[in-house]
């Protein structure tokens, strides 16, 4: 039997900044049904392997296919376009919009529609459709008209991974979506998110993050970084038997 497609797929690749090799040649692929998550200690490559998948930074030398098609200088916001994407942030870029206008612009970007403030949301019946969809899925219908600033820390960053969901993409990368987020509020927003991803039919999640326990409790399988190196890319209960990756990741700084 034939592998399918990964949806995903990263191929030896390296990313220097000056004689500094963030990446070395890292191979990763993701296909639909999976939730993976990179984990690794501070500096390991985390950001780096996510601003090279999303076509926001090009790999030195390697290659990155989404869905089969070389992305190298492909930015995020055509990647976006094509179906994969990440929180923009844009919550942090636009403080003062509401709930309902952030998820517009967003839903503006995914139909390549201009986005104007108070226009699109009420007047384009599918900009108000991915809207409504997107606040339906996350919860957030109850805070519409709510300025993103006003919303207590946990809801502003549901709001950002929403934005991201409004774009529609099959596969979504997540940069520690509960950064910030009471340890009694994180499994909130993983459930709402995991629900909503699989509502809105997103195929594949990638996540990189610190918290080891949301690691172990959402993801399928698991890629441990360390000094830009892959040190391990295994299933989940395997990574957790694993003592010497495991050593690595939260031995460095990590509870
Ligand atoms: N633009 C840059 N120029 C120079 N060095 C960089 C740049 N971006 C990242 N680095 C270096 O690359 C290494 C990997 O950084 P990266 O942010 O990818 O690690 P990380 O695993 O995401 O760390 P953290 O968990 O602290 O966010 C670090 O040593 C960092 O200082």
């Amino acid at each position: 039997m034939s592998t399918p497609q990964a949806l995903l797929h990263a191929t030896q690749v390296t990313k220097r900044y000056g004689d500094f090799v963030a990446l070395s040649n890292v191979d990763l692929s993701l296909h639909g049904g999976e939730f993976v998550s990179v984990v690794g200690p501070n500096g390991a490559g985390k950001s780096t392997l996510v601003n090279v998948l999303t076509g926001l930074h090009k790999p030195s030398t390697g290659s990155v296919r989404f869905c089969g098609e070389d992305i190298a200088g492909v930015g995020p916001v055509e990647l976006a376009t094509r179906g994969l994407a990440r929180a923009f942030q844009l919550v942090n870029v636009f403080p003062e919009l509401t709930v309902r206008e952030t998820l517009s612009v967003a839903a503006c970007s995914h139909l390549r529609t201009r986005w104007s403030l108070f226009s699109n949301v009420h007047r384009d019946d599918k900009v108000r459709a991915i809207v409504d969809r997107t606040m339906r899925a996350f919860g957030l219908d109850r805070d519409a008209d709510t300025p993103a600033n006003s919303l207590p820390h946990g809801r502003r960053k549901l709001l950002d991974v929403a934005s991201a969901f409004a774009l529609h993409p099959r596969v979504m990368l997540l940069d520690e979506p509960t950064a910030g987020v009471s340890t009694a509020d994180k499994d909130g927003v993983m459930t709402t998110l995991l629900d909503a991803a699989k509502h809105l039919g997103v195929e594949a999640i990638l996540l990189v993050e610190h918290d080891m326990d949301l690691v172990a409790r959402y993801s399928s399988r698991i890629v441990a970084m360390m000094a830009g190196q892959k040190i391990a890319d295994e299933p989940t209960d395997a990574f957790f038997r694993n003592e010497e990756a495991l050593a690595i990741v939260v031995g460095k700084g990590h509870a």
